[in-house]
């Protein structure tokens, strides 16, 4: 069997807690690689990030990587396969669409590269901003939408736009051919099945943070 088909076939398998932990596996063992460190072991990033080492070492097995008994994963080998098994390693192009105080940031956000993801144009409606390039990233009215993407190969659209447009831009984007819609604004958007959305809101997080700390009041 091929790298890529293997590697296919085990993404299909994976659960999706498992999927949201591999990033930050990820993440330490990026800081120890920097450090200089060779041999990880599973009981090692549990203790730093605090998840089970029986978990960590179900999660990893899904890589194509096998740590040696008492020494543990070689720390570049295990960068180099969660970096592929996640898609980070691939560039993927995307759109923002809004490029307001939140749109502007993440279109700021050098770290969004070492994810794989790259922003190529931004879209908004604000003569203020049309125009003009952010980060050397070129700012188009919205209503270029169409004609734009036919030449940015982009296949991900990001919206951060106010909550009442949420739906109406996400509506432009899937018939102009984007297949991922990576959704800021805490409207649910809904698009056809086959175009993938992940909904991300800190706001969401903030309401779980309130919570717990009122039931250690
Ligand atoms: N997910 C999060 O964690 C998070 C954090 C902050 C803000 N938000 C959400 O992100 C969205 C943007 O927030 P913000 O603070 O950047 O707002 P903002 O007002 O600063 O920016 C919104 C931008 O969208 C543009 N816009 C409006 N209608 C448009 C359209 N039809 N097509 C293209 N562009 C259009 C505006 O001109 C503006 O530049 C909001 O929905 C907000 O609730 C989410």
């Amino acid at each position: 069997m091929t790298d890529d088909k293997r590697i296919n076939q085990m993404r299909e398998q994976l659960p999706e807690p498992t999927l949201r932990r591999l990033p930050w596996y990820l993440a330490y063992v990026r800081l120890l690689l920097d450090a200089g460190v060779e041999y990880v072991s599973s009981t090692q990033i549990a203790k730093e990030i605090n998840v089970d080492a029986s978990m960590i070492a179900k999660d990893l097995s899904f890589l194509n990587i096998k740590g040696k008994t008492r020494i543990g994963y070689e720390v570049a080998s295990l960068v180099h396969e969660l970096q592929d098994f996640l898609g980070f390693k691939v560039g993927h192009n995307a759109v923002m669409i809004g490029v307001g105080s939140l749109g502007g940031a993440l279109i700021h956000d050098s770290g969004l590269a070492n994810y794989g993801l790259r922003i190529v144009a931004g879209f908004d409606i604000r003569h203020d901003v049309v125009g003009t390039t952010l980060c050397g990233i070129p700012i188009y009215d919205i209503s270029e939408l169409d004609q734009r993407l036919a030449t940015l190969n982009a296949e991900i659209g990001v919206i951060a736009v106010p909550i009442d447009h949420a739906q109406e831009v996400s509506d432009l984007l899937v018939k102009a051919g984007i297949k991922a819609l990576w959704n800021f604004t805490p409207f649910r958007i809904t698009a056809p099945q086959d175009v993938v959305i992940q909904n991300t809101s800190i706001y969401a997080q903030l309401a779980v943070m309130y919570n717990r700390m009122g039931k250690q009041m």
